[in-house]
């Protein structure tokens, strides 16, 4: 189960947005656990907020530094306490990683050995270091946006008040994940910075950090950080209540408080705006994920774009961007594979221009030999019109990144097919539906797809990325009136 389902189901379970931080710290440790050996008196600690917390938190946040800070002992403790957390709660690892040069192994490491659920990352290295955490499929990341430390003031702060860096965090950082893989950290005491991190990110997970000190304000920061549906924020146990031999109580009676404020708040709420949910689906796509981030990623744009055809679409779908997005073109080439695992080929084409990295990214995956038909052939040189060594009489699977009329990807078939070579299934990324594939079975080839237009319009709207305009230019598009 991926994060953010397990995330929503914990919350729902427990009907807690709250999560715990499992650091053994020896100076936060309660008097009582001390004895001779710190790490065996560190794991009781542990296991006691453990025991105590399970059904009223959503998270436990174990603190990397605390365990790393005990050596090899803290090392193997943190393996035992991972081991303990009750399978059902998700675990972010809180490691704020910024080193761009171990973030591939180290990522390796959390997801595929350590198994945690999420992590928190610095977001100075920019979106180089966050990618090689957003490649396990079901994960997520945290990125850092604020701090409460004063000393950070004049950099989050900067250049001015009023367009502070840590809004630019956000709005650079919703460009790298979706909001099911990339939620925000946001510790401060100060509500009105919630209320501009939720205004600019209406849709992503933030987890407060520091909102108890200086007495805190509950009420204030729920108002300012839960999003429309009372949902979107974890509110973190304070450290002094995990000293308590009450623990089980006290987390509880806090609970309580905070849902009482969040009923409060969604009454509010509904009173005014109507907002439409991202992520309360009744009926999710499968590929709900993906087509979230092509679309965050500038994938799929609105706006009036005339076709090769002449015709004017409300949308332009370019898929050229995923290169420069390793975790989506990823998850695209993925999505491809599932596709033409079930084909029976001997080579790959890519259509130049658009479907050549996508053509080159699947020969690597499947181990299957690529060739393309160039789309104008040179003058000089070998002139060749096929590039890539091939056999006359052997199949090759095309694949291309959408089909509108299919003109460009059957030109692209037909010039293999004068060089003696098979061509019998095109694969795409998009259909733009309206009896293109009925097109292509006419002139003698199989279309496949891994999404329609129709699915990602439904998704977006779903989701709230696109209004209501939007939504019916689509609609209109797909089945026009006249
Ligand atoms: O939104 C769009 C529309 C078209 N393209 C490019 O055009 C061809 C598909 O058009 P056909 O009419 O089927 O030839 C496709 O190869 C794309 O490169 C696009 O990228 N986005």
């Amino acid at each position: 189960m991926n994060f953010f389902d397990k995330l929503s189901q914990a919350i729902a379970q427990n009907q807690s947005l709250l999560f715990v931080g499992l650091d053994p710290n020896p100076e936060m440790m309660p008097a009582r656990y001390t004895s001779s050996d710190i790490i065996s008196s560190l794991w009781d600690w542990l296991q006691f907020i453990i025991a105590e917390t399970a059904e009223q938190v959503c998270v436990y946040k174990p603190t990397l530094g605390f365990y790393q800070a005990l050596g090899i002992p803290g090392l193997e403790l943190l393996q035992k306490t991972l081991a303990s957390i009750p399978a059902h709660i998700p675990v972010i690892l809180d490691a704020k990683h910024s080193d761009l040069n171990t973030s591939t192994i180290f990522a390796r490491t959390v997801f595929s050995k350590w198994n945690v659920d999420a992590i928190t990352l610095s977001p100075y290295a920019g979106q180089d270091n966050v990618a090689p955490f957003l490649v396990y499929p079901g994960k997520a990341v945290f990125v850092l946006c604020c701090t409460s430390n004063s000393a950070a003031e004049p950099l989050q702060q900067f250049p001015t008040t009023e367009t502070p860096f840590y809004l630019q965090v956000v709005k650079e950082s919703k460009n790298w994940g979706t909001p099911e893989q990339l939620g925000l950290e946001v510790g401060t005491t100060k509500p009105d910075i919630f209320a501009r991190i939720r205004a600019d990110a209406p849709e992503r997970i933030i987890m407060a950090r520091s909102i108890w000190a200086e007495g805190g304000n509950l009420n204030q920061v729920l108002a300012a950080g839960l999003n429309t549906n009372g949902e979107g924020l974890l509110i973190p146990v304070p450290q002094d209540m995990l000293s308590s031999t009450e623990l089980s109580q006290e987390v509880q009676s806090l609970n309580a408080q905070i849902n009482q404020a969040k009923t409060e708040i969604i009454q509010d709420i509904s009173s005014c705006s109507l907002w439409l949910p991202d992520v309360c689906f009744l009926d999710q796509h499968p590929q709900q994920d993906l087509i979230l981030q092509l679309y965050d990623i500038g994938c799929i744009i609105f706006g009036n774009y005339v076709q090769a055809s002449g015709a004017t679409f409300p949308y332009y779908v370019d898929l050229r961007k995923i290169i420069s997005n390793p975790q989506v073109f990823n998850q695209v080439i993925i999505a491809y594979e599932e596709i033409l695992v079930n084909l029976n080929f001997d080579r790959l084409a890519g259509i130049p221009y658009g479907s050549l990295p996508t053509a080159t990214g699947l020969s690597l995956r499947l181990q299957c030999p690529m060739i393309f038909p160039r789309k104008e052939v040179k003058a000089h040189g070998t002139r060749r019109v096929i590039e890539g060594d091939f056999h006359p009489g052997e199949t090759v699977a095309v694949v291309d990144d959408i089909l509108i009329s299919g003109k460009s990807v059957m030109e692209g078939a037909e010039k293999l097919k004068s060089a003696g070579l098979n061509v019998n299934d095109i694969v795409v990324f998009i259909d733009h539906e309206h009896g293109v594939k009925d097109r292509l079975r006419e002139n003698g080839y199989q279309g496949h797809a891994v999404l329609t237009i129709s699915e990602i319009t439904q998704t977006l709207y779903q989701a709230g990325r696109i209004n209501d305009e939007q939504f019916s230019a689509l609609k209109e598009v797909q089945s026009p009136s006249d």
